[in-house]
């Protein structure tokens, strides 16, 4: 029998990386995105890698719960997960901007597991010599397909040079922003960000994106930015053209209200967030397709718990995705590569960045996928040096939470946030 491999101490380090100026429905990305990077070390000299986000009241809780799981064995998921949520004692984290729905205390306590189990089972999968989707019932495919995400954008953040993307703030530039998204990473999927102009302006971008990638499934997410009869115009105008609608409408009736006559599916990653929001869900057949995201849902085990209920209860299952960093993109690909009904292809920010913290080659795209790394554990290494420069970026940017709509406020005094705005 193997031995217990106990942990000793973790270190969080919050990075800073560079984001371009991204619009969504409550505002537009800042200058720089942030992450926390977990090192669980342990008493058999194995360390395992987390990443999670970094703001200011999550780092605060990762630490207290970093405190609480000293001594652990890190084959002992369930009792790691029973400490966390003792160390955090009902301290209920908040959504600040605006794009993930309801938080919980419940919630609260996966969100903060979640980067924990991740290094634990990287740890766990170094001990075996075992890749980290062998640990979640082995892959049952080798490469994992992710979609383009597309954002209407600025240039450039106010003052800075414009970025190698440039401006997309109508049907043209989208258009060209997937060319050049698919030339570059092969994506075969496309998901448009929206809920940032009119609907029927985001209803010709599409449209345009069908035109110009006949057969390619479509998606379209504007973060609940529509009343349910904005909704159904949009549904009726996008008939036979969108694979799913995501989160046009906020809450679950009034999701239920558009699933209800709408001809294409309802995604979500926010109205069914956490596992206590399913049951209603599935009664009011609120959405046909949940996008899972390890970082809130608990982490890879508990994201597979999540996969067992939507195969039960006939819902279908995608990926959810915040700008994020390699060990991230690990953790995706090993979770959705053992999760035999995630038949979609994932979101990913991936493109969006110039930053990174894990060294090269790990993770290739090729034809829009990534191969599952085959290497113990996550498969991916620190890059030191890396480390070190986004962690001082963090110093000096000065963000401590993510704020989009505070970021647009200060360059347009008059911007409101308005969930639904039309
Ligand atoms: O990064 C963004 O602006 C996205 O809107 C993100 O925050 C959302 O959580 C996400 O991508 C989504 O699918 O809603
Ligand atoms: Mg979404």
């Amino acid at each position: 029998m193997s031995d217990a491999i106990h942990i000793t101490h973790v270190t969080v380090t919050p990075v800073a990386f560079r984001d371009p100026a991204l619009l969504n429905a409550v505002g537009v990305h800042e200058p720089y995105a942030l992450r926390a990077v977990l090192e669980v070390c342990t008493d058999q000299g194995i360390t395992g890698l987390g990443e999670t986000y970094a703001d200011a009241g999550h780092l605060r809780r990762l630490r207290q719960a970093a405190d609480a799981l000293v001594g652990l064995d890190v084959h002992h998921l369930g009792r790691m997960h029973a400490a966390v949520a003792a160390a955090l004692g009902g301290d209920t984290g908040s959504d600040g901007h605006g794009l993930t729905g309801m938080i919980t205390s419940n919630s609260t306590v996966d969100r903060v597991f979640s980067p924990f189990e991740v290094a634990c089972l990287d740890i766990q999968g170094k001990a075996a010599g075992r890749p980290v989707s062998d640990l979640l019932g082995g892959a049952v495919r080798d490469r994992v397909p992710f979609s383009a995400y597309l954002f209407y954008k600025w240039a450039a953040h106010p003052g800075d040079e414009p970025d190698s993307w440039g401006e997309a703030l109508g049907p043209e530039g989208i258009v060209a922003q997937a060319r050049r998204m698919i030339d570059d990473y092969g994506f075969t999927a496309v998901k448009l960000k929206g809920g940032v102009f009119r609907p029927e302006e985001e209803i010709e971008a599409v449209r345009a994106l069908r035109e110009a990638f006949p057969g390619r499934p479509l998606r379209l997410d504007p973060n609940a930015a529509w009343t349910v009869e904005t909704s159904l115009m949009v549904a009726r105008e996008l008939d036979g053209v969108l694979e799913y609608l995501e989160d046009p409408t906020p809450g679950q009736e009034g999701m239920a209200r558009v699933a209800r006559e709408a001809s294409m599916p309802l995604a979500t990653n926010m109205c069914v967030v956490a596992f206590d929001e399913l049951k209603p869900a599935v009664s009011l057949d609120a959405v046909q397709v949940v996008l899972s995201d390890h970082h809130y849902w608990g982490g890879l085990r508990r994201s597979k718990l999540l996969a067992g209920i939507c195969d039960t209860f006939e819902l279908g299952l995608s990926m959810h995705s915040n700008s994020h960093l390699g060990i991230s993109l690990a953790a995706m690909t090993h979770l959705a590569a053992a999760t035999p009904n995630l038949t979609y292809a994932c979101d990913t920010h991936w493109p969006w960045k110039t930053e990174e913290v894990v060294a090269p080659g790990a993770l290739e795209f090729r034809e829009g996928s990534v191969a599952v790394p085959t290497a113990p554990g996550l498969g991916v290494e620190l890059d030191r040096d890396a480390l070190a420069r986004l962690h001082e970026q963090y110093v000096s940017c000065g963000l401590r939470d993510r704020d989009d709509t505070g970021y647009m406020r200060r360059i347009d005094p008059s911007y409101e946030r308005k969930v639904p705005r039309w």
